[in-house]
């Protein structure tokens, strides 16, 4: 489990250390990593030695931190030269940097092989114009990329996209989330020392073991119905290869039985794509958890369809994942009466639909909801947990899983490949999987159920990308992939 810090709860983390006349140390130990990166990027391209390396320097203690690097690798026979943003630099780095017999100029020189971005950290207000930089120049962003919004992952104008950032003292969480994680580029943090003064995490992602762990193979004598039986309502005439795909994604993910509920060319279609899942009319069955939505539609036959799974989760206390379809037509009656029975509910909406939902369910959150799903998808997912009192998955470039509580996954294994029509009902058939695996009372909280999907899907679409570009129907091939360890 890999935990990140707002750079608000991480400034405050500073703070007894500042006080105690430590800022230098902190600042020197932040440099010393950095420039330890820089070195291994440099090593991976050619010479350490004699190459040139370039630091765009702000006003403030990020500015520093280049500026401390620099002198570091002018001492390793680098080429260290920093060109100021602004109207200052920080004073002792300068001075570093001048000992070391690093240079100051005014623009990027041409034989640079690796430009540190030193300009804005977590102190940054808003965000500023970068300049050009040459194609085939290195990128590694100091603490996060200027004009990254640590708290939320909000990029608010200019940045330049990293190869590498190198974070001090803990993962910002602007770092994982959004248009901020995808700026940063593969992220490496460096231990200041910061941990005794962290606290309670702002969110975690899910690493590889952890979502195995939800997805592990039988137990010696296990049988069918002991590893899991997930119903699915799903598909409908208009939309019937949705059926397939929420089924083909749950059986490969090693259930012991899918059971569909739904009308008969669609069963038809279910049975003919995988002639092991019991197929019938109704929810009548020995289903331990449920999936409802995909390709439901929005007519009266998708609501009594929906209602019956409703019905059917209420009376056995059964987990649910209300997908597509679903989030349109559930009431707040009815996730009440979940809730009074002790469901595990997780909703699965994308920024779209969880805008709709909230001004469908929640009109009191709705003003001004539609900005904060985009600038903050963290806030907006923890907020209409919070409110319905449910798990909301919600879906984009990072996935973000919130439970009433505020406790909240992060998950960016999947890239823009899987923005392709069908692969959310895939996603939908490993919730309902991860729920009906561990059963009602199983281990793990609903939340790392829904996060260990995500983590499965997402990992399968990279899987799937790299044989080039693919559909929704070639996910569940990827995920029996994913989870045989190829
Ligand atoms: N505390 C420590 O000892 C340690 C801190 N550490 C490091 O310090 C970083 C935080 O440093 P920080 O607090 O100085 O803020 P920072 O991110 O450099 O930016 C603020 C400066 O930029 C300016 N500015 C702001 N917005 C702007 C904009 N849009 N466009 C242009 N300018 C803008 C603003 O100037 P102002 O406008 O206020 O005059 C101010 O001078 C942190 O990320 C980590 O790298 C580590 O070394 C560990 C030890
Ligand atoms: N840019 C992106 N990067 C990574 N994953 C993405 C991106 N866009 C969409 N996805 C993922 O693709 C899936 C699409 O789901 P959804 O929008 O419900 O599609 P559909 O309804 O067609 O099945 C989600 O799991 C989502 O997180």
């Amino acid at each position: 489990m890999l935990n990140a810090y707002t750079g608000t709860a991480v400034r405050a983390a500073e703070k007894p250390l500042l006080d105690a006349a430590q800022g230098e140390a902190l600042m020197r130990r932040a440099a010393w990593g950095l420039a330890a990166w820089v070195v291994r990027e440099l090593r991976s391209r050619g010479p350490v030695a004699g190459s040139t390396v370039v630091a765009l320097v702000g006003t403030g203690n990020n500015g520093g931190d280049a500026l401390w690097a620099l002198a570091f690798l002018r001492r390793r026979g680098v080429d260290a030269v920093a060109v100021p943003t602004g109207e200052r630099m920080h004073e002792a780095g300068l001075d570093a940097l001048r000992r070391a017999g690093g240079r100051v100029t005014d623009r990027i020189p041409d034989n640079a092989v690796l430009l540190v971005d030193g300009v804005l950290g977590t102190g940054a207000r808003g965000g500023w114009e970068p300049p050009r930089v040459p194609k085939g120049v290195a990128v590694v962003a100091c603490d996060l990329p200027s004009g990254v919004g640590a708290d939320t992952g909000e990029v608010a104008r200019g940045v330049i996209l990293a190869d590498l950032t190198v974070t001090f003292g803990a993962l910002k969480t602007g770092l994982v989330v959004g248009a901020g994680a995808h700026a940063a580029g593969r992220v490496e943090p460096v231990d200041i020392g910061l941990s005794p003064y962290l606290g309670e995490p702002d969110v975690s992602s899910l690493e590889r073991d952890d979502a195995l762990a939800v997805f592990a193979p039988p137990a010696w004598d296990d049988h069918k119905y002991r590893r899991g039986v997930l119903g699915v309502c799903a598909g409908s005439e208009q939309y019937p290869g949705a059926a397939v795909l929420v089924c083909s994604s749950a059986l490969a993910s090693g259930l012991g039985m899918v059971q569909y509920a739904g009308p008969q060319r669609t069963a038809g279609l279910v049975l003919t794509a995988h002639p092991e899942v019991v197929a019938g009319t109704g929810v009548e069955g020995k289903a331990q958890a449920w999936a409802a939505g995909p390709g439901l539609g929005s007519d009266d036959e998708a609501r009594s369809r929906l209602t019956e799974v409703v019905e059917a989760c209420v009376d056995g206390g059964l987990p649910l994942v209300l997908d597509a379809s679903a989030l349109g037509l559930v009431t707040l009656d009815q996730l009440s009466r979940l809730r009074g029975a002790g469901c595990e509910v997780v909703l699965t909406p994308h920024q779209g639909e969880l805008v709709k939902l909230v001004d469908r369910l929640v009109p009191h959150l709705a003003d001004g909801f539609a900005d904060l799903a985009k600038a903050d998808p963290v806030a907006a997912a923890r907020r209409t947990a919070e409110v319905l009192a449910v798990v909301v998955l919600l879906k984009g470039s990072t996935t973000v899983c919130a439970a009433p509580d505020g406790r909240t996954l992060v998950q960016n294994e999947g890239g823009a490949e899987l923005a392709t029509a069908g692969t959310g009902d895939c996603l939908a058939g490993l919730v309902g999987s991860a729920l009906a695996r561990s059963g009602p009372n199983g281990p793990g909280a609903t939340v790392e159920k829904a996060a260990a999907a995500a983590w499965l899907h997402g990992t399968a679409g990279t899987r799937a990308a790299s044989d080039g570009p693919f559909g929704a129907s070639t996910v569940p091939d990827a995920i029996r992939r994913v989870l045989a360890g190829h």
